[in-house]
């Protein structure tokens, strides 16, 4: 195995991706897809990284760059032997039919994760040393091998806030760093989280509407990508009722638990909308094409056995004693080797990660659209306007 690696290495350095000479591509596919121009400042980028992003990375750059440029792999298999070219191949090949622009889009998305990542300061931020929110609506607290996000507005029914977005983003990325075996994300008072903070609509900036869609559909995209690149087991331990994205996001979870008093509720089409956080994808995986439509399309709410029952959570405890339980049994599992639960994850989730970034990119695409509709308008001067409620 450590011929392959060593061979890898190696082989970055003489056959990088990007040697590879570009060629004329014709862009086409929705606004939200990186151009030509994006991929191309991406290519540059990658030259640019402060540190070795590894040889599994690097792979996929390969792999990304290959679908990008020339479509589906249909060269012929190398040899067994040649153990370097067969593992680009492989790597190549495991993209299946994924679309130039979704390779194009991919590509971009990872070099600019990885740009961020080589010019964050610590790579190992302990607890104590890390940087807090930018407000008191999230608090991030490590102990026992258990980093906690937990949102904290509860006067707002925990609703998230654009900041909260960014504090989010950045709590992922340091709980990814940090010592911790596990990541759990709840919420304080009587809710888990009621969603999108819907005023976050009515900050318009200079650009109007179409520049207010364009920033949310970018972080929308951003948060999404941090759970779905999320590389330590991830629990959300639902506290109370969970309405909109904090519910779709739960696909991209390892685990889920829940108090009995909690709900879930996914009321798109009621406010105008469409689904995210990939639950156009993981709902109808998890719980079949038509209980996925009456969530996701005319906004049913289900009670916590009954998500349960349909595979969205893994777990109901009783109300009067959900802390309890649920934090002895996580406090057990923090125990377990770190390492063993990381490429576990891994394996189970990453054949899945391309496809789940081209779905994220899209919902992220058809959200920009459906926020300048009339029909989310109307729906949220309503809720505004204390007309409506769920
Ligand atoms: C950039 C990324 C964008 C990603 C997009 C995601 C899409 C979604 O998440 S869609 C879901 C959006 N959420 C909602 O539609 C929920 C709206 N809220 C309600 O319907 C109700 O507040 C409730 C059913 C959640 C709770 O009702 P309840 O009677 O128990 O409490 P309230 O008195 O209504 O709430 C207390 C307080 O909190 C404010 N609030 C609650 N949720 C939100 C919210 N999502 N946005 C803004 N404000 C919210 C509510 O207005 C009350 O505030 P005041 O005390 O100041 O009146």
């Amino acid at each position: 195995m450590s011929l392959v690696y060593d061979s890898l290495a190696r082989w970055s350095v003489a056959w990088s991706p990007l040697q590879v000479p570009a060629l004329g591509l014709h862009v086409r596919g929705p606004a939200m897809l990186a151009s030509q121009k994006d991929f191309n400042n991406a290519v540059s980028q990658v030259k640019l990284l402060k540190e070795d992003p590894g040889n599994e990375v690097k792979l996929k750059l390969y792999a990304l760059y290959k679908q990008a440029t020339e479509g589906p792999c249909n060269v012929p298999k190398p040899g067994m032997l040649d153990f370097i070219n067969k593992t680009k191949w492989d790597a190549w090949n495991a993209l299946g039919s994924l679309s130039k622009e979704a390779a194009r889009q991919n590509y971009v998305d990872l070099v600019s994760r990885l740009s961020a990542s080589s010019e964050s300061p610590s790579p190992e931020a302990p607890a104590a040393d890390r940087k807090q929110p930018e407000s008191d609506s999230l608090v991030v607290t490590s102990e026992d091998g258990i980093t906690t996000i937990r949102l904290n507005r509860p006067a707002k029914k925990n609703a998230l806030t654009t900041q909260m977005y960014h504090d989010i983003i950045a709590a992922l990325q340091a709980a990814s760093k940090d010592e911790s075996a596990i990541t759990v994300l709840t919420g304080s008072g009587d809710y888990y989280c009621s969603g999108n903070d819907l005023t976050n609509f009515t900050h318009l900036p200079a650009g109007g509407l179409e520049e207010m869609a364009r920033s949310a559909a970018a972080l929308l995209r951003d948060f999404v990508n941090c759970f779905i690149d999320f590389p330590k087991p991830l629990v959300a331990v639902v506290n109370g009722p969970a309405v909109g994205i904090s519910v779709t996001i739960l696909g991209l979870f390892d685990v889920v638990y829940a108090t009995d008093r909690a709900s879930f509720h996914t009321p798109f089409s009621h406010l105008g909308q469409s689904p995210e956080g990939c639950s156009s994808y993981t709902f109808p995986k998890i719980m079949g094409s038509s209980k996925a439509a009456e969530m996701l399309l005319f906004g049913k709410k289900l009670t916590a056995q009954e998500a349960c029952a349909q595979g969205l959570v893994t777990e109901v405890f009783p109300d009067g004693t959900f802390q309890k339980e649920v934090w002895a049994r996580l406090k057990a599992y923090s125990k377990l080797p770190p390492n063993a639960m990381r490429i576990s994850k891994q394996i189970i989730r990453n054949r899945e990660k391309e496809k789940l970034h081209a779905v994220n990119a899209e919902e992220s695409s058809v959200l920009r659209e459906r926020w300048q509709s009339d029909e989310c308008m109307n729906a949220i001067a309503s809720f505004l306007s204390r007309k409506a409620k769920l």
